[in-house]
C-alpha cells in the first residue's frame, strides 16, 4: 500500500469517462462553470459555517495525474489519447467563494467555479468530499462552541473518526470554535495548538494510582493533568492529585488539571472544585471528557457544572447524529448559454447563470436575516422574491447588502495569500456573533431567508419553460 495522496484519480470513475468524452468530441476548451450549494442544515440547526476552502485551494493548485495513474485509466479501457492528455492536466479554473468560515444558509451558492468543462468535471468530487466533510465537522464545533461559552474545547476524536478523515476533522473544529487538538499531526501540520492529559492504561500499569501521578508530574511539569477516574474519583483519584499538586508546588511547579472521564460530570466536579479549593489549590482547573456533545455541555453548564475544559471526541469528529452534509456542485453555464437542471420539485430546479449572492445588512451591523441570489453583473435588487414560492417576496430597498462571493483563484492561481486558519476561526465567531440569536437556537431555529432577484427569477422561468418544450 502507498502513502495515501490526493491526485487526479481522486475522483469518481464517471467523471473522468465523461471528460473522455468532451475530449474526444473536442470540447477540450468550452467553459463551464458549476456552483457548490447544500439544501438542508445539518442537526436540525438554522445555520452551517462553511469550511474546507483552504485544502481545496492547496489541493487544487497541486492536482495532477501520475504516470500510475494514467497506466492504471488506460488499463481500465479508457482511450489512450484522453489518458495521454492527463500527463499535463494541471487546473486551471477561476474561483468565487465566500469567505472561509462564512455563516453560510441552504440553496445560496457559496462557491463558483468557472474552467473547462473537463478540469470542472474532474474536480467535482474532491470539491464536495473537502467541502461537505469540513463544513459538517466546523458546524458540529460551532453548535458545541455556542453552548460552551469561552470555556477550553480540545477536539479529542482521531481514535474514533472515520479514519484518516480525522485530519481534516481537526482542522474544522478549530475553525469552529475549538482551542485545541489532541491529534498530532493536525496540530502539527495546521498550527493548532496540541494538548493532551493521560490514558487509564498509564495508571493501570503502576501498581498504585500515586506513583503513576508522581511519574507523569515529574517528567511532564509543564501542562500536567491528571486523570482522576481510574479506581475511585473522590477517594483516591483526587487525594492522590491533591498530594501531587503538593509536591509539584514544593518544586515550584503548578498542577495545571485533572481530568473526570465516567459518572455523573456535574455532582462530581462540584464535589472535586470543593476538594482543591479546600486545599487551596483554586488555579487548578477541572477537564470532563466521555462522550460529550452539545446537548450534554448544555445541560452540564445549566447544572452549573465548574468545567473549564471540555475534551470532545466521537461526536464532533463524526459530526453525530448526521453522517454528512448534502452539498452539491450543479451546472449553470456552458458552451455560452445558462443552463438548468429540471425538477418536479420546484426547490430543486437549479439555479442558470454565473451568479453572486448579496447578505442584507442591519444598520447595527448585524444580518437581517436574508440573503439574496443575483446575477454577478446585476446592481443590489430592491426586492427579492422566494425561490419556489414567487408570490412571496421582500423589500429590500434602503437595506445594506454585503457581497459574499469574492475571487479566490483566478486561472488556477491564488490571487492573494490564504488567511491563517487562526484568521479563518476569528472571522467564524464574528459573523456567529452578527447572527441574531433565534437562528442559533436548538429547537425550530428561525429560518433565514434565502431569495433571488427579479432577473434571476425571469431568467429562471424563461430557462425552465424553454426546456420543458
Ligand atoms: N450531570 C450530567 N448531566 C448530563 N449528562 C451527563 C452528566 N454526567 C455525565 N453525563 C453524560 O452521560 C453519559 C454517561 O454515560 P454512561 O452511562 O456510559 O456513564 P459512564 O460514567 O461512562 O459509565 P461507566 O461507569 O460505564 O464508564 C455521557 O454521555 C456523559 O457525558
Ligand atoms: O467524546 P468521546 O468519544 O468519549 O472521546 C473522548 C474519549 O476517548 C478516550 O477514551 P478511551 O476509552 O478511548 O481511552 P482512555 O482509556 O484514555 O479513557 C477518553 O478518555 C474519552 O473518554
Ligand atoms: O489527552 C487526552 O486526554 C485524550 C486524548 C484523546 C482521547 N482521549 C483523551
Amino acid at each position: 500500500m502507498k502513502n495515501f495522496s490526493i491526485t487526479g484519480t481522486y475522483t469518481d470513475l464517471y467523471q473522468l469517462t465523461m471528460a473522455q468524452v468532451y475530449y474526444l468530441t473536442g470540447k477540450n476548451d468550452q467553459k463551464a462553470v458549476f456552483d457548490y450549494f447544500y439544501r438542508r442544515h445539518p442537526f436540525d440547526g438554522g445555520f452551517t459555517i462553511f469550511a474546507g476552502l483552504g485544502t481545496l485551494l492547496e489541493v487544487l493548485q497541486d492536482i495532477h495525474f501520475t504516470q500510475d495513474d494514467i497506466e492504471y485509466l488506460k488499463q481500465n479501457g479508457l482511450n489512450a489519447d484522453f489518458t495521454d492528455s492527463l500527463k499535463d492536466f494541471k487546473f486551471t479554473g477561476t474561483i468565487h467563494a465566500v469567505k472561509e468560515g462564512e455563516v453560510i444558509f441552504p440553496n445560496e451558492p457559496v462557491l463558483r467555479l468557472e474552467g473547462t468543462i473537463i478540469e470542472a468535471q474532474i474536480v467535482e468530487t474532491l470539491l464536495l468530499n473537502i467541502l461537505n466533510f469540513q463544513s459538517l465537522i466546523a458546524t458540529k464545533a460551532a453548535r458545541i462552541r455556542s453552548v460552551s461559552g469561552d470555556k477550553v474545547l480540545s477536539d479529542f476524536g482521531l481514535r474514533r473518526a472515520q479514519g484518516t478523515g480525522g485530519y481534516y476533522a481537526s482542522r474544522a473544529a478549530f475553525i469552529g470554535g475549538f482551542n485545541s487538538t489532541s491529534n498530532v499531526k493536525a496540530a502539527m501540520d495546521f498550527g493548532i495548538p496540541a494538548v493532551g492529559t493521560m490514558a487509564h492504561a498509564f495508571i493501570q500499569s503502576y501498581d498504585d494510582e500515586l506513583t503513576a501521578f508522581r511519574d507523569f508530574a515529574i517528567h511532564r511539569p509543564d501542562n500536567c493533568i491528571l486523570l482522576v477516574d481510574t479506581y475511585d474519583t473522590l477517594k483516591s483519584g483526587v487525594p492522590n492529585a491533591i498530594k501531587v499538586a503538593r509536591e509539584m508546588k514544593e518544586r515550584g511547579q503548578n498542577l495545571l488539571a485533572v481530568r473526570l472521564d465516567s459518572g455523573d460530570l456535574s455532582y462530581l466536579s462540584k464535589k472535586v472544585r470543593k476538594m482543591l479549593d479546600d486545599a487551596g489549590f483554586h488555579e487548578v482547573k477541572i477537564t470532563a471528557s466521555n462522550q460529550l456533545d452539545e446537548w450534554v455541555i448544555k445541560s452540564l453548564e445549566d447544572q452549573g457544572a465548574p468545567i473549564d475544559i471540555f475534551g470532545i471526541g466521537t461526536s464532533l469528529v463524526t459530526g453525530a447524529p448526521d453522517a454528512a452534509l448534502d452539498g452539491v456542485y450543479k451546472l449553470s453555464f456552458s458552451g455560452g448559454k445558462p443552463r438548468i437542471k429540471l425538477s418536479e420539485n420546484l426547490k430543486k430546479l437549479t439555479l442558470p447563470d454565473m451568479k453572486q449572492v448579496h447578505r442584507v445588512m442591519n444598520d447595527d451591523g448585524n444580518f437581517f436575516g436574508a440573503d439574496v441570489i443575483i446575477k454577478a453583473d446585476e446592481q443590489a435588487p430592491d426586492i427579492m422574491f422566494h425561490p419556489s414560492e414567487p408570490d412571496k417576496s421582500l423589500s429590500l430597498k434602503g437595506m445594506k447588502q454585503e457581497a459574499l462571493l469574492h475571487k479566490v483563484l483566478e486561472n488556477g492561481k491564488l490571487i492573494a495569500t490564504s488567511p491563517s486558519l487562526l484568521e479563518v476561526a476569528t472571522y467564524c465567531q464574528k459573523r456567529l456573533g452578527q447572527l441574531p440569536d433565534e437562528h442559533k437556537r436548538f429547537y425550530n431555529p428561525h429560518v433565514y431567508k434565502v431569495g433571488i432577484s427579479d432577473t434571476l427569477l425571469k431568467e429562471r422561468n424563461e430557462l425552465r419553460s424553454q426546456y420543458k418544450k
